[in-house]
């Protein structure tokens, strides 16, 4: 992990925005986006030999991967495997060494703010200013992203995300959980198309993650959006992924469904499966080794 900051680059305003009105703008409805038409039968991320090296590190190596449309994918791994580097390469905030990321059409590493406005991402990793209210906070980002109706949008996400009480408070004083919620706001605040999220339950007590869990389900199936989740948490991963793509030393060792992968490697969860994997077995070796160990 380490620490990143992004901006979403254009802050150009659609013209089919409203106009200020008393200090908010006029409605105007965000999931209704524009400009996707023509991309809209590419997948939204193609990664093609994507490589990063830091000096003699080789964080990421040569992974080749596609999200599909409205898909949940969960990219796993162990500390240092690879999630942050590669998740801030689809971002656009670091360059490849090799290799290329698109998304919706567009080379993100030439071309960021041509889709930048249809995608976000939550980090527990990247502060918001401190020093100003969290309600301040969500109006730069909408200034950032040509939000129209801001007043409006950012009461309808902290209603979504049960952060109404904390508007007015600067966001250095929150608690961790807090923050995350804070965090996962400012992720929905364009209703992205694209919604990459590192560890969106990190610090949350088990009751609140599972809610924030259900809330980052349904948002995903009626905006249709496509996800990628980095997270060490398996049970999350098995509730909300529809497939797994496991790293190691920065290389992919697994893509496939979590069931597909619990059978392959003959266990009963997907956390066993990640102990074989970052514990460098094979399928083939866990599975004998669970047949030995059964017999
Ligand atoms: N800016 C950097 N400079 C040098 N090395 C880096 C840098 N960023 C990451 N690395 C290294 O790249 C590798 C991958 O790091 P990354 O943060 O992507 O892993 P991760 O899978 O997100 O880990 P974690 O689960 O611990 O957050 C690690 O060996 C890390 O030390």
């Amino acid at each position: 992990m380490f620490r990143i900051a992004w901006r979403p680059g254009t802050a150009r305003r659609p013209k089919s925005a409203g106009r200020s009105k008393g200090g908010c703008d006029v409605a105007r409805d965000i999931t209704q986006d524009e400009g996707g038409a023509a991309a809209a039968d590419l997948a939204p991320v193609v990664v093609r030999g994507l490589t990063k090296r830091f000096g003699s590190v080789t964080a990421v190596d040569h992974l080749s991967f596609t999200l599909e449309a409205g898909t949940t994918v969960a990219l796993l791994g162990g500390n240092g495997a690879g999630k942050t580097t590669t998740i801030a390469m689809l971002l656009g905030l670091i360059r490849p060494s090799a290799g290329t990321v698109h998304v919706f059409g567009a080379d993100i590493t030439s071309n960021r703010y041509a889709v930048a406005q249809r995608m976000n991402f939550q980090s527990p990793y990247v502060d918001l200013p401190q020093r100003l209210t969290v309600r301040q906070n969500l109006m730069v980002y909408a200034g950032l992203y040509g939000i129209a109706n801001a007043c409006d949008r950012i009461a309808s996400v902290a209603a979504q995300l049960q952060i109404d009480a904390l508007l007015e408070r600067p966001t250095g004083k929150l608690s961790a959980g807090q923050k995350t919620r804070v965090g996962l706001a400012k992720a929905l605040l364009n209703a992205p198309e694209l919604l990459l999220l590192d560890e969106p339950t990190a610090s949350l007590d088990p009751d609140t993650a599972d809610w924030v869990r259900q809330t980052i389900k349904g948002y995903a199936s009626s905006r249709g959006a496509t996800l990628l989740i980095a997270s060490h948490n398996m049970s999350e991963v098995e509730r909300l992924a529809d497939r797994v793509i496991l790293l190691h030393a920065g290389r992919i060792v697994e893509d496939e469904t979590p069931a597909a992968l619990i059978a392959a490697y003959g266990r009963e969860t997907l956390e066993d499966v990640f102990l074989d994997v970052v514990r460098g077995r094979s399928a083939t070796d866990a599975s004998e080794r669970g047949q030995r160990e059964a017999s």
